[in-house]
């Protein structure tokens, strides 16, 4: 049984814990039966031998398999991951919705996507990585008693994403930690007016909308500080034709996006300017978590 999960890039700038697209980056899990439980990792963490022992998708994994199952069994898992960790990708919405998917899939019980959804929310509860990592495309999510309410909306194959990832991993609940208590009235409606006309634009396929929406004033500066060369890193995106360029989710990603016919020129430009990144560009995924049986 094989089960893939996209990476993520949640808040799209405005949409602090609402927003996110689902990315053709990908981590896949094949478990077979074995007689012993065994790990083997490739590809994003296969240079930790820590995730051979604790690994987080194993015991989420486990809860949901020991509750699903009357059977004692053990697992070859083999890792094939793509999503770096901790560097603002939805690396840990990915073990989440993988694990959980796997868990059912293994022992052949059917799970909706929604129900999915709302199993992962116990242990992500901000929907905007989640809901793309499940169901694909572009994502408007809010939580309301418990259940994940959103709206998808599929992303053309004429738009691409060009992610610069950083060496240096930011961790999410670290970061949320330099974010401030309180807003202003000001800042709150600007991010609200932000987030809504880049949703809109989303939804009606308005692309040079994106130059105006994608401005934030409740993250992204504090976060940014960080690693100040990220504001380099946007200003050369948005200079070279970039429709958007973002903090991707706590960082330390920049997400940019763009027509195909300039992803490959921003790509160029980002990379000679900034060559201790690693720098691509690559499709948007409309589908989400897939489980192959
Ligand atoms: N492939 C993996 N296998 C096992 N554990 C993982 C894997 N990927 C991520 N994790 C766990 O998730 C943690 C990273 O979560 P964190 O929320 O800080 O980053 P992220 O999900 O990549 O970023 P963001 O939520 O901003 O997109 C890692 O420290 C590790 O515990
Ligand atoms: N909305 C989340 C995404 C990262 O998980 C944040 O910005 O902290």
């Amino acid at each position: 049984m094989r089960v893939s999960v996209p990476a993520t890039s949640a808040n799209m700038g405005p949409g602090f814990d609402t927003l996110g697209v689902a990315l053709q980056i990908k981590n896949q899990v094949v478990i077979k039966p074995a007689k012993f439980h065994s790990v083997s990792l490739k590809g994003e963490g296969s240079n930790n031998p820590a995730l051979k022992d604790n690994n987080m998708f194993i015991s989420i994994f486990n809860d949901f398999y020991h509750n699903l199952s009357n059977r004692r069994r053990n697992f070859r898992f083999e890792f094939y991951n793509e999503i770096p960790m901790s560097r603002g990708l939805g690396s840990s919405s990915a073990v989440i919705v993988s694990a959980i998917a796997s868990a059912y899939a293994i022992e052949g019980i059917e799970l909706e996507k929604s129900k999915l959804l709302n199993l992962a929310l116990a242990y992500e509860n901000h929907p905007d990585n989640i809901t793309p990592a499940v169901m694909g495309g572009f994502n408007v999510a809010t939580v309301q008693e418990n259940e994940v309410k959103f709206i998808k909306k599929e992303i053309p194959k004429h738009l691409k994403a060009i992610v610069v990832i950083p060496n240096r991993p930011i961790s999410t609940h670290l970061s949320r930690k330099t974010l401030p208590y309180k807003y202003s009235k000001d800042d709150a409606v600007f991010n609200i007016s932000h987030s809504s006309l880049l949703t809109a634009a989303f939804m009606s396929e308005n692309w040079e909308m994106l130059r105006v929406a994608s401005y934030d004033k409740f993250h992204q500066k504090y976060r940014m500080k960080q690693m100040p060369e990220l504001f380099e890193v946007q200003k050369a995106a948005l200079n070279n034709g970039a429709l958007m360029s973002t903090l991707s989710g706590s960082g330390s990603t920049f997400f940019s996006m763009s027509y195909a016919d300039d992803s490959k020129r921003i790509e160029r430009e980002l990379r000679i300017k900034f060559p201790h990144f690693k720098i691509f560009s690559t499709d948007f995924d409309n589908y989400g978590v897939k489980v192959d049986r």
